[in-house]
């Protein structure tokens, strides 16, 4: 819409008072934060499958009912997430040409399940028990986000090796935002809209991929066709990667030095924006994070080092 900026005020998913960009325009204030790129959009499905819904209209500019929180966490981790990737990396949205941030939150009923639909997020409320209101965790918003910065960049195909790399990219950037931006990090995907009811869980372990069932070894990598030829599952080698590169740690009798989180993103970024390419498997990204790390810090540095041993730990040659 066209109208006047304002600080509208809320509650998130996590019950977290937030303040965040909206637009007046008449008598509505908008989910809408003209101030960033080509602005960030936020749509309510109202529980139907029509997408994108409409932009989220408020009558007074605060967002404080139960229903409103699905879209106070989507809009705040969608600024939070377009703030990572340009103060970060110097990345204008995910094409990096400013391209809005679109989201919609109360898409169809009880559904487990948040996706990038090739132009926009979309989130389900969960039920209750598997998930809550998918947006409220910003490790899940950025993990979708960095699915269209992929699109744009490597493109990177959504099955087998190509992409687990794709699903790994995307948990890689979600933690690193989290670690960044966020509060409350640590190496889960999700934690904060999983399982309500259980505490220290998550929908993935990037520290310990075997705690969800997943590999964390080439050796016993997924070979079968469900989930896009493992493309969930597979993840699991190159987070455990991407984990022991960050954190450092010896694993299957293999040790790592440890660079830091924000390293590790630096490296990995690289790597998706200048060497993968869509059919890129887990030994060209071996290549591409190794080179990465020597074109960043030199040769023989200490990070080129780690990067190759991290691989060499989860049996990526
Ligand atoms: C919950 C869910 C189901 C299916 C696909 C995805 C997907 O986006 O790949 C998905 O979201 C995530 O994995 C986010 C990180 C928690
Ligand atoms: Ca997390
Ligand atoms: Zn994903």
């Amino acid at each position: 819409v066209t109208g006047t900026t304002y600080t509208g005020t809320g509650i998130d998913v996590l019950g977290q008072s937030q303040t965040f960009k909206t637009t007046k325009s008449g008598s509505y204030y908008y989910l809408q934060d003209s101030t960033r790129g080509k602005g960030i959009y936020t749509y309510d499905a109202k529980n139907r499958t029509t997408l994108p819904g409409s932009l989220w209209a408020d009558v007074d500019n605060v967002l404080n009912t139960t229903y409103d929180r699905a879209a106070v966490s989507a809009h705040v981790n969608a600024t939070k997430t377009y703030d990572f990737f340009k103060n970060t990396y110097g990345r204008n949205s995910y094409d990096n040409n400013g391209a809005a941030l679109n989201s919609t939150v109360h898409y169809s009923r009880s559904y487990n399940n948040a996706f990038w639909d090739g132009s926009k997020m979309v989130y389900g409320d969960g039920d209750g028990q598997t998930f809550t209101y998918l947006s409220g965790a910003l490790d899940v918003v950025a993990h979708e986000l960095s699915h269209a910065v992929t699109e744009y960049t490597a493109g990177l195909i959504y099955q087998n090796e190509s992409g687990a790399i794709n699903e790994a990219v995307s948990d890689i950037f979600g933690t690193v935002a989290e670690y960044s931006v966020g509060s409350n990090f640590d190496w889960l995907v999700g934690e904060d809209i999983y399982t309500p009811g259980i505490a220290g869980d998550g929908l993935r372990s990037m520290s310990n991929p075997a705690a969800n069932g997943d590999p964390d070894h080439y050796s016993v990598r997924y070979t079968g066709t469900q989930d896009n030829g493992g493309v969930h599952i597979n993840s699991g080698i190159v987070n455990k990667a991407a984990y022991l590169l960050a954190s450092g740690g010896s694993h299957y009798g293999v040790s790592v030095q440890g660079i830091g989180v924000m390293e590790m993103g630096d490296i990995y970024y690289r790597a998706l924006t200048v060497y993968l390419t869509p059919t890129s498997n887990f030994s060209s990204l071996r290549q591409a994070v190794v080179q990465s790390a020597k074109d960043l810090h030199g040769a023989t540095s200490t990070q080129a080092v780690a990067a190759a041993k991290s691989f060499d730990a989860v049996g990526i040659n």
